[in-house]
């Protein structure tokens, strides 16, 4: 699905802070990523969109702002082969892959005592594996380049372990050391990594959940102003356009009214 002003690198290389960047963008056919995905173009990089759902991902292609190279390919982050194919198509039709924005993921309150074993892999595949399957596709073209950027939406589940949640919040601590590690065998390298870690923003992602019991004891809003996909999406930004000597590591980022 390339879009019509798909473009190569150095087309828009004055527009914006990101012009002549080239990012990968997972979970992008909605909440965070889509989001995440508007602000890239926005600020003129072009932007790979992945996730599953292909007319999800062409109606935010649709949306992007005019100028910005586009792909949208249908991608399953479970899938390593998938996920390779969709960095080379970046590459050939983009340009290399400067940013790596890891937003694929999945949630599902449960307690542990209901053995939603089902919901346990299927975390364990999409928030880790998956995770890992995007960080290997690209992390080889960063290093021979000297630069690069991965960031990953963890959690504040990835700092603090909820109640309901103990597999997810596991799979946000995966993402924490695998992001610390990473940073640290990457020093010196130009590549940067980063985890933004948001409390509750407003998407689709508590619908996955349907254990009862667990929604009720902890899965219920507070009535608390949450955040939008769109504050998420400023935390990449900043990190993201950040001078080539700083790295920005870590952003909490939670609503005003859910300190944790
Ligand atoms: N909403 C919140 O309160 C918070 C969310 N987060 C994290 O933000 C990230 C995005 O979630 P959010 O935007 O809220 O929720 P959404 O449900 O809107 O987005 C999840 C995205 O992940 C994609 N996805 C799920 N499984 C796969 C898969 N196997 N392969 C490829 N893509 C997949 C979905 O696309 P598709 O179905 O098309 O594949 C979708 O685009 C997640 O990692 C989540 O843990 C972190 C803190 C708070
Ligand atoms: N806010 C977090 C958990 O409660 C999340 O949704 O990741």
């Amino acid at each position: 699905m390339p879009s019509p002003n798909a473009s190569g690198r150095g087309q828009d290389d004055k527009r914006g802070r990101l012009g002549g960047k080239v990012a990968v963008v997972t979970g992008a056919s909605s909440g965070i990523g889509a989001a995440v995905a508007g602000a890239l173009a926005a600020e003129g990089a072009g932007v790979a969109l992945a996730a599953r759902r292909a007319d999800a991902l062409r109606e935010v292609q649709a949306g992007l702002v005019e100028g910005a190279g586009s792909i949208a390919e249908a991608t399953d982050v479970t899938d390593r082969e998938g996920v390779r194919a969709l960095v080379a198509r970046a590459e050939r039709e983009l340009g290399p892959v400067d940013f790596l924005v890891n937003c694929a993921g999945v949630m599902y309150y449960t307690l542990m005592k209901n053995l939603r074993e089902e919901e346990w892999e299927g975390t364990v595949e999409v928030n880790c594996k998956g995770t890992l399957n995007c960080v290997g596709a690209v992390l080889p073209g960063m290093l021979s380049r000297g630069g690069g950027h991965i960031v990953t939406i963890s959690s504040d589940a990835g700092r603090k372990v909820y109640p309901g949640l103990a597999v997810y919040s596991a799979s946000k601590f995966f993402v924490e050391a695998l992001s610390q590690g990473l940073r640290l065998e990457t020093a010196g390298t130009g590549v940067r990594v980063t985890t933004v870690q948001p409390g509750n923003v407003d998407t689709g992602l508590a619908s996955l959940s349907n254990d009862e019991e667990a929604i009720q004891s902890y899965g219920e809003p507070t009535g608390a102003r949450v955040l939008d996909p769109e504050d998420v999406a400023a935390s990449v930004l900043y990190a993201l356009a950040q001078p080539d000597h700083v790295a920005v590591n870590e952003i909490l980022v939670q609503p005003r009214d859910e300190p944790a």
